[in-house]
């Protein structure tokens, strides 16, 4: 048993790194191409059988709901889930004809149709295509590594390369989610942030804020320079992010411990540290500033909690300005007894 599962698992990291080196541009083309179409007022269709009917509706569903950002309810349909359609086109017309009626009475010249398959020969899909190209739709088409029929009726071809059915589905689920992360970003004009969707640009923690009081969730900061990170951090942050939905950690930069903590500091550099802060579970965002305090984060913010060690608790500047927007102060004492500064000062006697 143990084997079928580890093989299993091993042969799924494989495709996707195979996928990795191999289909990155036309990941970015068909959601250049998604974004454009969506852009422009015009529609995107998704249609496959089985396992990739259901994918059909994930990928929809990412974008008349939501996938990561707030933003408006975006059009992209399965064409696999109106049962009157699927049995009545079937019955009269045959099962190859499903789709292809659908494309053929909605597709305009600039939408897009995503054809998923993973054999890449199921003839209902391959119609949909053909159908979809002499309408002027676009053709995404997501099939496995095998040469086949739909192939010939794409504009973009997405082959993930196994020829083991249930591999290229789960790629071509990955694949998929990739694209509505890049149409996201395309659209609300943030395709050149860093891909690490956990780092919050300074500037960007208003909109975030925004977002997460329309979700209703309760928001939790901490914040600090981190450098030489430690378990008693683990520990804390663990129990910050326990008091809320999302933990926001408010990280020093360079410029900024370099002044806080003198000028042989920090050890480790900005991108270092909020990278193994985001490694940890219980941190949701990092949010790097640049100020000797994190009152003008705070005051962007505006945390339902604020969290710092009870070392803290006699006087803590922040206090004013959270509770200023309706925040409220832990402090929360220190049960892992480790701080930087004391292994700092061991690894110097080393
Ligand atoms: O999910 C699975 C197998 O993993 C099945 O439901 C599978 O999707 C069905 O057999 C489909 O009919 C296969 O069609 P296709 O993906 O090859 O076009
Ligand atoms: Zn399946």
């Amino acid at each position: 048993m143990d084997v079928v599962v580890g093989e299993a698992l091993r042969q799924a990291a494989r495709v996707k790194t195979l996928a990795r080196d191999a289909l990155g541009p036309q990941v970015v083309e068909a959601s250049r191409r998604l974004a454009e179409c969506l852009d422009g007022e015009r529609r995107a269709y998704v249609v496959g059988n089985g396992g990739s009917a259901a994918d059909a509706q994930h990928f929809a569903a990412e974008f008349t709901g939501r996938f990561h950002r707030a933003r408006r309810p975006l059009p992209v349909l399965a064409l696999s889930t109106d049962t009157s359609v699927l049995t009545g086109v079937g019955n009269d017309f045959g099962f190859d004809a499903v789709f292809a009626r659908q494309v053929e009475a909605f597709g305009r010249q600039g939408d897009i149709l995503f054809a998923i398959s993973a054999s890449g020969n199921s003839s209902n899909v391959v119609e949909a295509a053909r159908i979809a190209q002499k309408k002027g739709v676009f053709v995404v088409g997501l099939t496995g590594r095998h040469p086949a029929a739909l192939d010939r009726h794409c504009d973009l071809l997405l082959k993930v390369p196994s020829v083991v059915t249930a591999r290229i589905q789960e790629c071509q689920m990955t694949l998929l989610h990739i694209v509505c992360d890049l149409t996201e970003r395309l659209l609300l004009g943030s395709a050149d942030e860093p891909a690490d969707e956990s780092t919050i640009l300074p500037g960007k923690l208003l909109a975030m804020r925004e977002e997460w009081r329309q979700q209703r969730l309760t928001v939790v900061s901490t914040n600090g320079c981190f450098d030489v990170l430690h378990a008693g951090h683990l520990d804390s942050l663990s129990r910050a992010a326990a008091l809320g939905d999302v933990l926001v950690v408010l990280l020093n930069s360079d410029a900024s411990v370099r002044r806080v903590k003198g000028p042989g500091r920090p050890f480790s550099s900005q991108g270092g540290r909020a990278v193994l802060l985001q490694a940890l579970e219980p941190v949701d965002y990092v949010c790097i500033f640049d100020q000797d305090d994190p009152a003008a984060a705070l005051a962007e913010l505006q945390p339902d909690v604020h969290c710092k060690g009870s070392e803290y608790a006699a006087a803590l500047p922040e206090r004013e300005i959270v509770e200023r927007f309706g925040g409220r102060v832990e402090f929360l004492p220190r049960i892992i007894d480790l701080s930087s500064t004391q292994l700092i000062e061991r690894l110097d006697v080393v």
